[in-house]
């Protein structure tokens, strides 16, 4: 890169900060910690802890700063995903798209959020997760057991992901941006 370059590039970051708030939903083991590394890092590991309560992260991408919230998917901290969702830019659901055992549940669980008042409008993303694996959904199968076509009062958006190999994260990385706010 320039100099010349390197210094509009400087003065853009100045005058066109942007800055999203987003929350990391879904059932336990579906891999959202593991997505918020790969963003954050590009680093994968298959030795997880499974998250308790929440985790709170930044990371910049070009100008825009995404907060991210992270939150635990086991049963007993379902009951607090409506309130990390309140103030969020956008919804990041996401699915273990190969374990079909717990496919109904997670459906359930994403209707019932999105059935919460407090959360009309708000733009969602729901990510299939796990597509290294031979059992993995494809896409058309995972939006119609997902029941997402149903979901008329927002702006849906689905993508096949894995964070494993990171295959599409770039995509959601894209969807992200543009769907920040500017400071200004
Ligand atoms: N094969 C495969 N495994 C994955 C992928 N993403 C995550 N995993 C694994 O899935 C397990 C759970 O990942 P986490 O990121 O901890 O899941 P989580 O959704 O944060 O779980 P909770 O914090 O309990 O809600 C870990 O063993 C990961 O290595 C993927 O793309 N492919
Ligand atoms: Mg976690």
């Amino acid at each position: 890169m320039g100099l010349w370059e390197a210094f509009l590039n400087w003065l853009r970051s100045l005058f066109f900060k942007q800055e999203m708030e987003l929350s990391l939903i879904g059932l336990q083991n579906a891999g959202k910690t593991s997505l918020v590394n790969v963003i954050a890092t590009g680093g994968y590991s298959e030795d997880m802890i499974p998250t308790v309560g929440f985790n709170m992260r930044k990371v910049t991408k070009g100008n825009v700063t995404i907060k991210l919230w992270d939150l635990g998917g086991q049963p007993r901290f379902r009951s607090m995903w409506e309130r990390y969702c309140r103030a969020v830019s956008a919804i990041v659901y996401v699915v273990d798209a190969a374990d079909n055992d717990n496919l109904s549940v997670s459906r359930r669980e994403l209707h019932d959020l999105l059935s919460k008042p407090s959360l009309s409008g708000i733009p969602l993303l729901v990510l299939g997760n796990k597509i290294d694996k031979s059992e993995a959904l494809s896409k058309e199968n995972l939006t119609d057991q997902m029941g997402l076509k149903s979901i008329t009062d927002r702006e849906v958006c689905c993508f096949m992901i894995s964070c494993k190999n990171s295959t599409n994260i770039d995509m959601v990385i894209d969807w992200l941006v543009k769907h920040s706010k500017s400071k200004n």
